[in-house]
């Protein structure tokens, strides 16, 4: 048996004698598996978010993105793995961590009985924040998702677009340090896709770190420093956009590691119109 002891990935890194402490990767993910009755949804995906950085996350339909993301954010509780968010046991300390996370789930259900300007409203007075910040917020969100001549309207009367843009200003207005959003744009229209960019890399800039799912391989090659490809449950590459690229574009990247291109050869009777 080997005597090499293994680091608790519970704590912290700990730096080697005279260096300066790295400091911990605002998301960590060991070993984490969840099973649905028979389905194997992520089997073991291990993955290192660093502070600060823009990170993308692609992957076939059904590849776990939003299993793991779920996990990675308190939603759903993995069977096996740990979570630290900024060093500290996500499931261990729930409540501590998820004042620092912003989160964008998939399917979003909301209160959709009260107004754009409301739900936000409400979602900064569950942080804690005293009313008068969340009311300065509240305005400030509403105009930079292009909200504000709909901020009385109730969300259930909102479309898909509009709706995913309160969600995401609900998980901006306590100001997180990480955010985690699936699959922020879609639905979302080209301008208002290009705002929310701003925010983000903005957002960046000053510190924070995204994760973000999308399908648009374009759109994290442009916007991402950092990107995973999942299938199967599984980490199929991982690391700066160009390691994982390799010289090509992502999209090209992702087809190779990825695979199951069909032809529609099965469909020929799709080319016969009756009409
Ligand atoms: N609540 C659930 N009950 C049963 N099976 C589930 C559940 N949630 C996810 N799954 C299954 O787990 C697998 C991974 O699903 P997941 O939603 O994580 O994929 P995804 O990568 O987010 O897919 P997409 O890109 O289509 O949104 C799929 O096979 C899915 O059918």
């Amino acid at each position: 048996m080997s005597s090499e002891t293994r680091p608790d990935p519970s704590l912290p890194p700990v730096a080697p004698p005279g260096e300066p402490p790295a400091p911990a990767p605002a998301l960590a993910l060991h070993g984490l598996w969840r099973r649905f009755g028979n389905k194997v949804a992520v089997a073991g995906v291990d993955l290192t978010i660093p502070a600060g950085s823009f990170y993308g996350l692609v992957g076939p339909n059904g590849a776990g993105k939003t299993t793991t993301l779920s996990m990675a954010t308190g939603l759903l509780r993995p069977d096996h793995g740990t979570v630290l968010v900024h060093g500290v046991d996500l499931w261990a300390h729930p409540e501590q961590v998820k004042r620092s996370l912003g989160v964008l789930p998939d399917g979003v259900r909301l209160f959709d009985r009260l107004t754009g300007a409301q739900l936000i409203t409400y979602a900064g007075l569950l942080q804690g924040l005293d009313r008068p910040t969340v009311a300065a917020r509240t305005a400030d969100l509403l105009a930079a998702m292009d909200l504000a001549g709909d901020k009385d309207t109730l969300v259930v009367d909102y479309s898909a677009g509009m709706t995913k843009k309160v969600a995401l200003a609900c998980a901006l207005v306590h100001a997180p340090r990480l955010l985690v959003l699936d699959e922020p744009f879609e639905a979302v229209d080209p301008v208002s896709a290009a705002n929310i960019r701003d925010i983000l890399a903005r957002y960046v800039a000053g510190g924070g770190t995204v994760v973000v799912s999308s399908h648009v391989m374009d759109l994290v090659q442009r916007m991402c420093d950092h990107v995973a490809v999942i299938a199967g449950g599984h980490v199929l590459a991982a690391g700066t956009v160009d390691e994982v690229r390799a010289g090509r574009s992502l999209e090209e990247r992702f087809v190779e590691l990825v695979g199951g291109r069909v032809g529609g050869e099965g469909l020929a009777w799709l080319g016969t119109s009756s009409g």
